[in-house]
């Protein structure tokens, strides 16, 4: 059976939904406390707010890394595909490409 395209669509919104939103590390920093937590894991942005008393790990090592890179944290952890898939819930955009760090040369 042929698939059958969405219909009702003006055309205008066909395609892959490419925008994205991009925080300064400068934002994420603001949000630090209970009251907002960002946190970055991989070049991206996740606001963890209303995950803060869900997480099996705790509250306590959220906040530690409230407002900054968490990556390696996260990683150290070993967290799960369950975990990891529960990030997509959470992420708010990426961010922006001047505050990466490069790729190489890592401490
Ligand atoms: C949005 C980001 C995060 C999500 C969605 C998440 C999710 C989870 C989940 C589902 C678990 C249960 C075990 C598993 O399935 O792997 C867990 C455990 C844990 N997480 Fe996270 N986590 C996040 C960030 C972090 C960060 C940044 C830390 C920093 C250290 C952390 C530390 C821990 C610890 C210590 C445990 C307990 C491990 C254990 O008892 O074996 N998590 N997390």
């Amino acid at each position: 059976m042929a698939a059958v395209e969405a219909s009702g669509s003006d055309g205008k919104e066909q395609g892959i939904e490419t925008s994205v939103t991009y925080y300064r590390l400068e934002e994420v920093a603001k949000r630090n406390s209970l009251e907002e937590l960002w946190l970055v894991i991989h070049g991206r942005v996740y606001d963890v707010t209303r995950f803060l008393n869900e997480h099996p790990g705790g509250e306590e090592v959220l906040l530690e890394q409230a407002g900054v890179d968490a990556s390696e944290s996260f990683e150290d952890v070993g967290h799960s595909t369950d975990a990891r898939e529960m990030l997509k819930q959470y992420y708010i955009g990426d961010v922006h490409p001047s505050d990466l760090k490069p790729q190489s040369g890592n401490k």
